[in-house]
């Protein structure tokens, strides 16, 4: 029985059943929590107070919003001859060789959805019509631009797609939208369901990597490491003009190369010539080194690099993963001595995982659908100009979306280049996350299977993501924030203020708060200043992004000189960010055409200002 104040008025009825399975201490937790997000408080704390509070709410995630779909029974193995990344995904778990490999189960963030609503109620065509179809491009201000976008995509193709079935289904659009789809009725294969000998019956599976481990760029498995390797002092391959191989049908040679579009192909030649900088660093050092030993401890330090996201709240959230309450100068100059609170979760002695084996999870995927980020065009910048206003420069044209994506965007992002695809990305501001912002381009696109090949049936992303969370048990948007510790909204007001938006959800849901998908409600929620994701996303992000870390024997156990060398390590040390190594690459690209700080910024927007007060002292932003 947990904790549980005489005067629970301000506990809302809904929660009970979480205090319900709590510890005393955990409940206790819970009531501070619970009583800051009543009062909306935590993101107007000073920053060291907001940390503290999203080190409690982590705290009571990882106890409480794990769930173990099951299927992982590997082997034991020697963890000091594998002391390297495996094409596969196995080999991190200290005592499991399979857990996070290619092929196993995709976990879950809370239990499969309960509400007994259909799955095509309400149709998912009729959300995407009235709901998310772009009406005019929203942009996101400066905060993030199209490399961001694109970066998120090649996270996300680095970690998690889920397998199919070869069951195809076909959604078709009742009458009264059909005439505002850009198609009527479009076919799409069904997620594949999986037996887990577990309770929970099914489960889909991942076909990559969920590691942070660079997948992206070094594939998922041996065949796909093969087709990407040089197979001489560790390299990768890599064009002449900067950009991606292709092989003879066009398909770019690289990790992932589904889905892809020029932005994203641009960032895995740009991961591609870190790792062959690495490569080169390392054999000069050790020239003893074979192929195998420079390709294994290059992708280690490459597949090392971060970037954060913005306010003050967050940034010192993430560095304090990384480096702990103590700050990097500390770290690197003691080293991870004082655990993973004052030192950062990477560098641990061991790996945790808090009893649940390390998987991505369905939740995670769903929050990650994030297609509105992406733009309708790409300005493209006048790289001719001589003298380049930073603030505003000059445009030559703009490409649309549609021919920047999959084998035709690959010749077309070589025509334009790196430099002007990169400088152009830059200046970009990326879409918001918010409703009628969903591209039309993608309601209406031609997807490709796992080899990179066109698929005949073109789909609706806009209504397909809508059925993918009702298929996959992902529950709706009220049921997985009580099941997040967070107060269900009881009105649509609680939602949004924008009373157009109330007026078509009340219209599409017919008033039954509790049907309102996931997806739609995370775009129509109010947002954090300075967030540009909703607050329920943020705290699936919170458990998600630390346990990638402290699950990963090379981020804790073998995150050392050892395992990586001293000079990779040095290496991975001195990386802070995206901006780091574009510029160890492109040097000019970022002094001639950058104002800001960070490369996911606009780059035309102002450098941050410096700000002499330690982090962790800030007031709110
Ligand atoms: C031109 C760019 C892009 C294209 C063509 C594209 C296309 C697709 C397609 C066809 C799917 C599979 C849909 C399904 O069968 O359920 C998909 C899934 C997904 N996409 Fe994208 N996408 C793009 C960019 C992005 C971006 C920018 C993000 C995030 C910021 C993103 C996040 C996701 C996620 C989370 C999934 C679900 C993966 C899964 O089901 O396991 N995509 N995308």
């Amino acid at each position: 029985m947990g904790f549980s104040p005489s005067s629970s008025w301000f506990l809302d009825p809904e929660l009970r059943h979480v205090v319900s399975k709590m510890s005393f201490f955990d409940s206790f937790l819970f009531y501070i929590v619970h009583l800051v997000d009543k009062l909306g408080l935590w993101h107007r704390f000073p920053v060291l107070l907001g940390v503290a509070y999203l080190g409690i709410r982590r705290y009571l995630h990882q106890r409480y919003n794990l769930v173990h779909v099951g299927g992982v029974n590997g082997q034991v193995y020697d963890t000091d001859e594998f002391s390297y990344r495996k094409a596969d995904g196995k080999c991190n778990h200290p005592s499991d060789d399979s857990v996070g490999s290619r092929g196993t189960f995709i976990g879950r963030n809370m239990p499969p959805c309960t509400s007994q609503y259909g799955i095509l109620d309400p149709h998912p065509s009729v959300v995407a019509t009235k709901l998310l179809a772009r009406k005019r491009f929203i942009d996101n201000g400066d905060q993030f631009n199209v490399i961001a976008c694109s970066w998120i995509q090649f996270m996300i193709h680095d970690w998690v797609d889920h397998l199919e079935d070869t069951h195809q289904i076909e959604l078709e659009a009742p009458e009264e939208v059909a005439s505002g789809c850009p198609l009527k009725s479009f076919k799409f294969l069904r997620t594949k369901k999986v037996f887990s000998g577990d309770h929970h019956k099914t489960g889909a599976v991942n076909t990559r990597t969920p590691w942070w481990d660079g997948s992206v760029v070094y594939g998922n498995d041996e065949a796909g490491m093969r087709r990407v390797r040089v197979f001489k002092d560790g390299k990768l391959k890599l064009s002449g003009d900067g950009l991606l191989e292709r092989d003879e049908k066009g398909v770019p040679i690289s990790g992932d190369i589904r889905n892809s579009w020029s932005g994203f192909s641009l960032l895995q030649a740009l991961f591609v010539k870190e790792h062959n900088s690495v490569c080169e660093m390392l054999k000069e050092r050790y020239p003893d080194f074979d192929d195998e030993k420079l390709y294994r401890t290059a992708r280690l330090v490459t597949a090392a690099t971060i970037e954060l996201l913005k306010t003050d709240t967050l940034t010192a959230g993430m560095r304090i993963n990384w480096y702990g309450f103590l700050g990097k100068k500390v770290k690197d100059t003691i080293g991870a001595r004082f655990g993973p609170i004052l030192s950062g979760l990477v560098g641990m002695k061991k790996p945790r995982d808090h009893g649940v084996p390390y998987s991505l999870t369905e939740e995670f995927v769903s929050v990650y659908r994030m297609h509105c980020l992406l733009p309708d065009t790409l300005v493209l910048r006048d790289m001719r100009s001589q003298n380049v206003d930073k603030a505003d420069p000059a445009i030559e044209r703009e490409v649309p979306m549609t021919e920047l994506i999959g084998k035709e965007g690959g010749t077309k992002g070589s025509r334009i280049g790196f430099d002007q695809l990169l400088v152009s990305m830059g200046h970009h501001s990326c879409g918001a996350l918010t409703l009628w912002n969903y591209p039309n381009w993608m309601r209406n696109l031609v997807a490709q299977d796992i080899d990179g090949e066109d698929r005949p049936n073109l789909i609706d992303m806009a209504a397909l993501k809508i059925y993918r969370d009702r298929e996959r048990g992902v529950p709706r948007f009220n049921e997985f924030r009580k099941n997040l510790m967070m107060s269900p909204i009881s009105k649509w007001e609680d939602l949004t203020d924008d009373e157009e938006a109330i007026k078509v959800l009340k219209e599409v849901y017919g008033g039954d708060i509790d049907k309102l998908d996931l997806n739609v409600g995370l775009h129509a929620e109010k947002k954090i200043k300075g967030f540009a994701i909703s607050e329920t996303a943020f705290f699936i992000f919170l458990l998600v992004a630390s346990r990638r870390l402290e699950a990963d024997r090379f981020f804790t156990t073998n995150f050392n000189e050892k395992t990586y060398t001293k000079e990779g390590l040095e290496w991975v040390n001195t990386t802070e960010s995206l901006k780091d190594v574009i510029d160890r690459h492109f040097p000019n690209l970022t002094n001639k055409w950058m104002r800001c700080t960070s490369a996911f910024s606009v780059w035309s927007s102002d450098p941050d200002p410096t700000n002499w007060l330690l982090l962790y002292l800030r007031s709110a932003p």
